[in-house]
């Protein structure tokens, strides 16, 4: 059965859209994708001369219909960058889902944008997502994560950045992501540890479906939550790769229907079909039944 423990926030997010905040045709069309979750991105995909007029249309998209079932969040220029003031504030004047902050080092980061939101009176609501992308952020995955569970921090997700990731290291783009492999598990780890959500980093090839689709199934055997993504093709083999199979549905529904059984009672191993199966896996099965209910829910609204 596919990794299925529930997360503390227990949000679809298998396929997370970038939008580039000064792309306005690119702004619309989120209407009408498939995406779990939207990024509007006023960092590293808008030039430093319209990140204004960036600003502007998110105010202006915000301000038109909302966007149906899918998870909202900006993503910030750095607080200490001359941009960062104004994004935070359009953020607390815009209240999305979540704010992503770009280029996590350390704690501190996590700390610092949770005080202003506080400062600020932001409403609970209002998530923090962090993106891990320079050797610091790696290194200190676990405590950027354990940040998270301090009294007024917001952190709820983490996602990689392998672009500025590879520029600030060296490590060459390579299908498989050998050299890169334990620093994404690093990022894993962290997370489960702490009870958040790992977005897995941009596929840049978005012609090549086989390169992404590969590299979906590998972030999702990795443990990773869903990929962040840079195009409307993406999304239907994120949303594949990161969803579910008959298989896995039908498999999590018989382990639940044993321990339901009465002569189950007591019992903390069930033998199903010549397999052992403990009340671990019963958790595990229902959280997939639980996403499975999720991803129906999506289909129909
Ligand atoms: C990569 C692109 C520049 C390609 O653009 P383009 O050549 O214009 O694409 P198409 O002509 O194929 O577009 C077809 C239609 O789809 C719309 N479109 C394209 N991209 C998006 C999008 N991201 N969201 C919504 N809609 C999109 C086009 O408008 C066309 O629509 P229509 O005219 O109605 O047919 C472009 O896709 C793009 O800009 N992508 C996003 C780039 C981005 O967000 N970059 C930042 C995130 S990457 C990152 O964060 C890296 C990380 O930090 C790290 O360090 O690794
Ligand atoms: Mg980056």
């Amino acid at each position: 059965m596919s990794r299925s423990a529930p997360t503390r926030s227990m949000r679809l997010r298998r396929s997370v859209l970038s939008v580039p905040a000064v792309n306005r045709r690119a702004l619309q069309k989120t209407h009408e994708l498939d995406c779990d979750a939207v990024i509007f991105d006023l960092e590293d995909s808008v030039a430093v001369e319209r990140k204004a007029e960036a600003r502007d249309n998110l105010k202006e998209f915000f301000s038109g219909p909302s966007l149906v079932s899918k998870e909202r969040i900006i993503r910030i220029n750095a607080l200490s960058s001359s941009f960062g003031n104004a994004d935070l504030d359009l953020v607390l004047a815009l209240e999305p889902e979540a704010v992503l902050l770009p280029k996590v080092n350390e704690p501190q980061d996590i700390m610092a944008i949770s005080d202003r939101l506080a400062d600020a009176d932001a409403p609970e609501a209002l998530r923090i997502w962090a993106m891990i992308e320079t050797p610091r952020g790696i290194l200190n995955a676990a405590a950027i994560a354990e940040a998270g569970r301090t009294a007024g921090s917001r952190l709820d997700c983490f996602v990689v950045g392998l672009n500025d990731l590879r520029k600030e290291t060296g490590v060459l783009p390579q299908p498989g992501r050998t050299y890169l492999v334990p620093w994404l598990m690093q990022v894993v780890l962290a997370v489960r540890a702490y009870g958040l959500d790992a977005i897995d980093s941009v596929f840049n090839d978005f012609k090549d479906m086989n390169g992404l689709e590969n590299e979906c199934l590998d972030g999702h055997a990795m443990g990773f939550d869903g990929k962040m993504l840079i195009h409307p093709d993406q999304i239907e083999v994120a949303n594949r790769c990161f969803g579910l199979n008959d298989i896995d549905v039908a498999e999590a529904e018989a382990i639940i229907a044993a321990f339901a059984d009465p002569a189950a009672a007591g019992l903390n191993v069930v033998d199903l079909n010549g397999r052992m199966v403990e009340r671990l896996h019963l958790v595990q099965a229902q959280g997939l039944v639980h996403k499975a209910r999720l991803i129906a829910e999506r289909k129909t609204t």
